[in-house]
């Protein structure tokens, strides 16, 4: 499908060429198939791109909202225009249905579209002094130069969930996607050039992770590091970023709970809990990885939901009808074994699936597992197991719960299910969670806060607060006689 893609690097507006030998390649997470080779880019690219960014950034952050808007608007409409072929890539290099996929542009889009309206709304503040002879002022201004670091599992969506506002708020950026990934960030700047970003506004590096990394922790011009991926990396990042005092705005690991409560709409929390759980083969940061189900109804829950398992088509992503597509590779396979084998270990039964699918393909499928007697000592229930795999215990008391659900150092989405409001707000109240899905497990919305707490990461993506993440709020004292 791809001739050697050796100019992956997008610097001050070119595409450069790196030699032929300097490359890494992708592959069909599906087939295992060969897809291309892009550049293996390291320090010196990235050392070079910083600097496009710093010098494209005076300009840049003097346009006015509207016109850098108008750009984030039109590479939004182009994005939608192109989602069919831009959903192929990206299945292709991630594995996920093409379903997902679509949908995934179709929210990239949006993302853009979103900050291209915030563009003309960074607000300042005139504060009423106490002083007559002061004035004050609080006027925002963008960061500087910004580093982003995406993960493979959404190739597309959280690179324009950072470079959205990023770009809106006057920043200029240098990209590292995933090395599974490449592809989608080439095409998002493919359209940010096509939408007339000015020159070293927007860069892409592809390549050497550790590398690059130093390069944007190391140099001074870089104020923010944005990073999408494992809390491991996010700490990581934290440490490296304290030489310099960076900002960071780390979305990082999750562990969600889905609380299933006596009262609830059984048929409609066992599909919301399916798409949750199932969704890109379990590999995403608000997946549910534990369900907590009223002993009341465990039994039926259980049989509903395992129904709606049974009914589910794995196979490639660009197969009419798919549900499940392959992991992203063979540790993620192998960390999904391993999650199964310790809880059934641990006297864990599995109630349905439990092993590999067993296909003609060469990638690493996975059936969707349903355990059922699970015990908290079991590493499925408190490690990230991303994966297609749901372990069921029962609850009675809703205290008992809440204390089970909380019972972890991640904090990023939980997810309940009952149809009393006064439980629904009682319960978000307790949940130590950013985000909380009440009979919802989409929260993922361009205008939606999306954040996590405790070890699932600082700050958020998404909606006003997703621009303040980009702005200083510099506080002007006028003296005046
Ligand atoms: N919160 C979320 O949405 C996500 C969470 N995860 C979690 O992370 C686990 C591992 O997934 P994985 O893909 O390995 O995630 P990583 O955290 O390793 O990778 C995420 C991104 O960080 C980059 N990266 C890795 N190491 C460094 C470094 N030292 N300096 C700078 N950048 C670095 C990667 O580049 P490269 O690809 O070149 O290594 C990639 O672009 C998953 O099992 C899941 O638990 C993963 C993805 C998303
Ligand atoms: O990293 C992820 O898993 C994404 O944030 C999930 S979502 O926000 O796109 O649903």
């Amino acid at each position: 499908m791809f001739d050697k893609l050796t100019k992956s690097i997008f610097i001050n507006g070119e595409w450069k060429d790196v030699d032929d030998q300097k490359t890494e390649t992708v592959y069909n997470p599906a087939t295992l198939e060969t897809i291309t080779e892009v550049a293996l880019g390291a320090t010196a690219e990235a050392d070079e791109a910083i600097e496009a960014a710093s010098n494209a950034f005076p300009q840049w952050s003097t346009m006015t909202g509207r016109e850098r808007g108008s750009i984030l608007y039109k590479a939004s409409q182009l994005m939608l225009e192109d989602a069919d072929r831009l959903a192929k890539i990206l299945t292709i290099e991630q594995g996920k249905p093409l379903a997902e996929a679509l949908g995934e542009i179709k929210i990239s889009a949006n993302y853009l579209l979103w900050y291209a309206e915030e563009a003309s709304r960074a607000y300042g503040e005139v504060i009423p002094s106490s002083n007559k002879s002061k004035r004050l002022l609080v006027i925002p201004q963008p960061v500087g130069v910004v580093g982003a670091i995406t993960p493979w599992n959404f190739p597309s969506s959280m690179i324009t969930r950072k470079i959205g506002p990023a770009l809106a708020a006057g920043c200029t950026v240098v990209l590292k996607p995933a090395s599974e990934t490449p592809l989608s960030a080439i095409e998002i700047m493919k359209i940010m050039e096509r939408a007339g970003i000015p020159n070293g506004v927007v860069n892409l590096v592809t390549g050497d992770a550790q590398a690059i990394g130093q390069s944007l922790l190391t140099n001074k011009a870089v104020r923010l590091i944005t990073f999408t991926g494992s809390t491991g990396v996010g700490k990581y990042l934290m440490r490296e970023s304290a030489e310099h005092v960076k900002k960071l705005s780390l979305e990082l690991g999750g562990h969600a709970p889905s609380i299933v409560y006596a009262d609830a709409d059984i048929d409609k929390a066992a599909t919301l809990v399916l798409g949750s759980k199932f969704r890109n083969a379990g590999q995403t940061c608000i997946c549910t990885n534990r369900l907590y189900v009223h002993e009341s109804i465990a039994e039926e829950f259980t049989a509903a939901l395992t129904e709606k398992v049974k009914q589910m088509k794995l196979g490639s992503g660009l197969e009419d009808g798919v549900e499940i597509g392959p992991l992203i590779n063979e540790k993620a396979s192998e960390k999904v074994k391993s999650h199964i084998e310790d809880a059934v270990n641990r006297g864990a039964k599995i109630a349905y699936g439990g092993d590999a699918w067993d296909c003609d393909l060469d990638g690493y499928f996975y059936n969707p597992t349903i355990l059922a007697n699970t015990t908290d000592d079991m590493l499925v229930m408190h490690e990230e197991t991303f994966g297609p795999v749901l372990p069921i215990q029962t609850f009675n008391e809703e205290d008992e719960v809440i204390k089970k659900a909380n019972d972890t150092d991640y904090g990023l989405a939980a997810y309940l299910f009952t149809e009393n409001t006064n439980r629904a707000i009682r319960v978000s109240e307790q949940l130590e969670y950013g985000i909380i899905g009440i009979n919802d497990v989409y929260p993922a919305i361009a205008e939606g806060p999306f954040g996590g707490i405790k070890q699932s990461g600082v700050g958020k993506e998404g909606g006003h607060h997703g621009m303040d993440e980009f702005l200083e709020k510099k506080f002007v004292s006028i003296g005046i006689e």
